[in-house]
């Protein structure tokens, strides 16, 4: 057998913005050229170079290594897939490549572009989130995690505010800026926001962590719990990995947010118990029925968020919390005893009004908020009344 090279062509071309790979895996071109065996022969434009050349035997594991990369990878996808998610995780070895002579170039909308703005968010955390692992390894995490000060009852916090005002228990949300909306707040210190915001009668608080897309930090979330404020604090991330499920509960969360659009049902259900474990609360969102059809037939799960916005379009839409409160799957959260949380979209007393008449217990605000000068009074004037008192 002829032995295994990394071929290059020359010149060298992209077609599109996306970073080149300069050692590309050979079993792109395997895929791309309908299972050619690797042999110099069967790609005349392309040319062997002795730099890059590789032992036969290392490259070849390292070939077989992508190739299985590659198929957990797809494998995944589809599993997710069949579930209806529609938010496929990042390709692991990179965009898939094309060759036509010496020109290499990659297809929009063929698996290696995100296909909306929740999924190029998720594609840049998978980068993201590889990189801290690799800084921080879960061991490492794990032994700071055992010397963590305890966490607080978020669920119970909502609980308690609902009976005590008989409006919803507010979580208000700690955003500087949004995808949607930009910048919702120049002068923005998350300390002083959260301060206010308990003041003026949260119940909970949210805190933003993703830098790129919403000006958020685990800073925030580790300022506000060493302020001295009371409030239990949601990290509101896009989970991905179970490590940053242990990394926001060293950084002080006392809950976390998984995204029923993002994680297949295994996902939920194995993050679930991470949570119990570390005695943090599990907020799992849903959008649409299937989602919360799904997420119906977990076990264990507390708090449904059902959020108004949708994700990959950002349309937004306050009754879409009644359409998913409607008939059996109501009955099945009053029986399961869930707290349903009203998320996003909410400015008037009219809007908290509807979602309650609709069965939420809790809902969750930001831009109505945030925006005010004082977002404390903001409070006031979302429920119409003080609810501080
Ligand atoms: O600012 P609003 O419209 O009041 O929305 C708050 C909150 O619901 C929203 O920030 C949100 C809900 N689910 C999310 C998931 C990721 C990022 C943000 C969100």
């Amino acid at each position: 057998m002829e032995g295994l090279v990394s071929l290059k062509a020359t010149p060298r071309i992209s077609f599109q913005s996306v970073p080149s790979f300069n050692h590309r895996p050979n079993f792109f071109i395997r895929r791309s050229t309908m299972n050619l065996p690797l042999r110099r022969s069967n790609f005349p434009g392309l040319r062997a170079q002795q730099s890059e050349t590789i032992s036969p035997k290392r490259g070849e594991e390292e070939d077989a290594l992508k190739v299985k990369e590659w198929e957990v990878g797809m494998f995944q996808n589809e599993v997710a897939a069949s579930q209806g998610i529609r938010i496929r995780r990042r390709p692991p070895t990179g965009p898939p490549l094309h060759y036509v002579g010496p020109f290499e170039f990659r297809l929009q909308n063929e698996g290696n572009t995100p296909r909306n703005i929740l999924e190029e968010i998720i594609w840049h955390k998978d980068v993201e989130v590889s990189q801290m692992k690799e800084k921080k390894p879960l061991a490492s995490l794990k032994k700071f995690v055992e010397n963590a000060a305890p966490t607080r009852d978020f669920v119970g916090a909502l609980k308690a505010a609902h009976s005590r005002t008989g409006l919803p228990g507010l979580i208000a949300e700690v955003k500087k800026a949004s995808p949607s909306r930009g910048i919702l707040r120049e002068d923005f210190d998350p300390v002083e926001i959260a301060r206010a915001y308990e003041k003026g009668g949260a119940a909970c608080l949210s805190v933003l962590t993703d830098e790129k897309y919403f000006k958020g930090s685990f800073k925030n979330l580790e300022a506000i719990r060493s302020a001295g404020v009371k409030c239990p604090l949601l990290c509101k991330e896009f989970v991905i990995d179970a490590w940053q499920i242990y990394y926001a509960r060293i950084k002080g969360a006392d809950a976390i947010l998984l995204i029923a659009a993002v994680l297949p049902d295994l996902d939920i259900r194995y993050m679930v118990k991470i949570c119990k474990m570390l005695g943090l609360a599990a907020l799992v969102e849903v959008h649409d029925e299937r989602e919360m059809d799904r997420v119906l037939g977990i076990k264990g799960i507390e708090l449904i968020g059902i959020n108004n916005r949708n994700l990959e379009t950002f349309e937004v839409d306050i009754s879409n919390t009644k359409k998913l409160l409607e008939g059996e799957r109501g009955q099945m959260i009053r029986q399961k005893d869930i707290i349903v949380v009203g998320e996003s979209a909410l400015f008037t007393p009219d809007d908290v009004a509807y979602v309650q008449e609709a069965g939420v217990k809790a809902v969750l605000v930001g831009e109505s908020l945030v925006k005010q000068s004082d977002p404390g009074k903001g409070i006031t004037g979302l429920f119409g009344k003080d609810i501080s008192l």
